[in-house]
């Protein structure tokens, strides 16, 4: 267990192969849900773990999320994280038998106090998946089999989106009678250009195999089966993390930004954020190994 690691709580047992990291072991402490390793140098991996429920998301997994994130957020040792779900499939979206109180049992001594109640419980259920999207480190994740409501919130705030040939995805809340609350509605319109085919699904639940995951634009990538897909999410972090931390970090949250913004905007927050990274070791050192047709992997590059 790395010192850092240690310090912040984070159980991290080295280098494993890629095939024995997927579906081994069980959660790893502190952490009731999530199986938390380090299968490369300055990978992270982080696997959704009860598969015997379908890694229904439960009270505990909303809130370890969280601690898990920040701890990555501020990890020195990772520069790219990637999400899988252990067992049979991705996820089977919201524990229905364990968040069934909090939700349709709110409480509070009047109307008021109890919708100010409800209100911060959707916050912080929203919390549970915008910590994807303000951790620094890009966010790779890897679904197999079902990926059903909460999962679609989960893998539309990660940064690239990887499946199997037998995943499907589920905008499942209509059907329980939910408008979906923590992040689909807001982010899968940004992710799939087809305004019309988001309304369709968030509107009728149907599922979204593979293939049409793949032409609207969902995943970029489908792999034959879970085995193939790990492989090639694991070369695809690594080549992530083979590059400048200072590029690679600007280079998400200035993605993210510009988004949510006019171009206009973007280029002014792209500009003040590189008047100060563009002093960066990283250009020199990099533009050094270019020259001299090195790869990054050849750069020993300051952690951050
Ligand atoms: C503030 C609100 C925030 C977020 C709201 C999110 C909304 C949603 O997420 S809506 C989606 C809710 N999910 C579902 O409706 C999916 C239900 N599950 C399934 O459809 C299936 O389990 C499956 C994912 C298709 C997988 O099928 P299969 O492989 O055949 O497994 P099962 O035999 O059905 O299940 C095995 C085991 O897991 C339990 N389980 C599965 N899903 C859930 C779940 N969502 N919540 C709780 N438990 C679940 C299932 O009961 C079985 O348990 P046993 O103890 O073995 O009986």
């Amino acid at each position: 267990r790395c010192k850092t690691c240690k310090d912040r709580g984070l159980w991290l047992p080295g280098l494993r192969a890629v095939r024995e990291m997927s579906t081994q072991g069980g959660p790893t402490p502190p952490f009731s849900t999530l199986s938390v390793t380090r299968p490369a140098s300055m990978v992270t991996q982080v696997e959704l773990h009860r598969p015997e429920k379908r890694n229904a998301m439960n009270k505990a997994f909303w809130s370890e999320m969280v601690d898990c994130f920040s701890q990555i957020a501020e990890d020195p040792e990772c520069r790219v994280v990637v999400v899988t779900g252990a067992g049979k499939v991705f996820t089977s979206g919201i524990d229905l038998m364990d968040m069934a109180g909090n939700i349709l049992q709110p409480t509070g001594d009047d109307a008021a106090r109890t919708s100010w109640n409800l209100r911060r419980l959707v916050k912080k259920y929203q919390e549970t998946f915008s910590v994807l999207e303000k951790c620094p480190k890009p966010v790779v994740v890897a679904v197999h089999g079902a990926c059903v409501g909460a999962g679609v919130d989960l893998i539309t705030a990660c940064d690239i989106r990887l499946c199997t040939q037998d995943a499907w995805f589920q905008v499942k809340e209509v059907d329980i009678g939910l408008a979906a609350d923590v992040g689909t509605l807001q982010r899968l319109p940004k992710v799939i250009g087809s305004r019309s085919l988001v309304n369709e699904l968030a509107l009728t639940s149907r599922k979204m195999y593979s293939d049409e995951a793949k032409s609207s634009g969902l995943v970029s990538r489908v792999f034959p089966d879970k085995e193939t897909m790990m492989s090639g999410a694991m070369e695809l972090a690594e080549e992530i993390a083979s590059r400048s931390p200072v590029a690679v970090q600007g280079t998400k949250i200035n993605l993210i930004y510009s988004r949510d913004h006019s171009v206009a905007e973007g280029l002014e927050y792209m500009a003040t954020w590189n008047m100060s990274m563009l002093q960066t070791q990283d250009v020199i050192k990099s533009a050094q190994a270019s020259m001299e047709k090195k790869s990054p992997k050849e750069v020993p590059f300051s952690k951050l």
